[in-house]
């Protein structure tokens, strides 16, 4: 019988929440049993303060009964706990895939800490395979997709059901298939000057553990030191 790894990291990441602490919700299949867990922790007596990254992860905790601020009712987070379409061993993290990315970086930037939840198949020695998500607002959304393809990559627009999709925020989700990412920091400069560009999901320097569950029931943890 197979495992359920995703559900495996994320219940582990849960177990470095304590009580009284502030508390960001990623989004995604992966941060789904983490918010799942969360929920049985404050229906045991946890208490915690949350940050939603997405109005579905909001949704799931208000279901569930955990305590829900907005972002900017308070002074900072001490833990966000989010997954990730890709990870490497320098903690360089793609996200995005569920066009959350925008909210799920300001509330990670916004965290002490954060940590980051996949099953083994997120792990990779180059970061690129996956498309990376870029956020565009719509308004000549054209070039904008223009300007991203000099870059190097092919774009596509996302789209959902007959239209095209739209985040949380209103805006549209360029994924931009690049291959390997030689220099993930350089790429994200490049992505950052072009105007129409909301937010990209290269997290870099912002994860400070990595919890990654395998199939044989084992989990790897990577953690880095910033500011050093
Ligand atoms: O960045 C994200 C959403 O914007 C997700 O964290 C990422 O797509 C991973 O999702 P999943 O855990 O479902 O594989």
């Amino acid at each position: 019988m197979s495992i359920n790894v995703k559900q495996l990291a994320a219940e582990k990441a849960v177990e470095y929440v304590v009580d009284g602490m502030k508390v960001g919700l990623g989004t995604g299949s992966t941060a789904y049993w983490a918010i799942r867990k969360l929920g049985e922790r404050v229906q045991e007596g946890l208490k915690i303060t949350a940050v939603a990254t997405s109005v579905a992860s909001e949704e799931q905790a208000r279901e569930l009964g955990i305590p829900l601020v907005g972002f900017g009712d308070i002074d900072g987070l001490d833990l966000t706990i989010d997954g990730a379409d890709e990870l490497n061993h320098d903690l360089e993290l793609i996200k995005g895939g569920g066009g959350a990315l925008l909210r799920e970086k300001i509330v990670a930037r916004g965290s002490k800490q954060m940590i980051v939840v996949a099953d083994e198949s997120k792990a990779v020695d180059t970061l690129g395979q996956f498309p990376l998500p870029v956020e565009i607002v719509p308004f000549a959304w054209e070039w904008t997709v223009a300007e991203l393809a000099k870059l190097g990559c092919t774009v596509e627009l996302r789209s959902s059901g007959d239209g095209l999709y739209k985040t949380d925020n209103g805006n549209y989700i360029a994924d931009c298939r690049f291959g390997a990412i030689a220099s993930a920091s350089e790429l994200a400069g490049s992505l950052q000057n072009i105007t129409g560009v909301v937010e990209h999901g290269l997290f870099i320097g912002i994860a400070a553990m990595a919890i990654i569950g395998k199939q044989d029931g084992s989990i790897e943890i990577i953690e880095r030191e910033y500011g050093e």
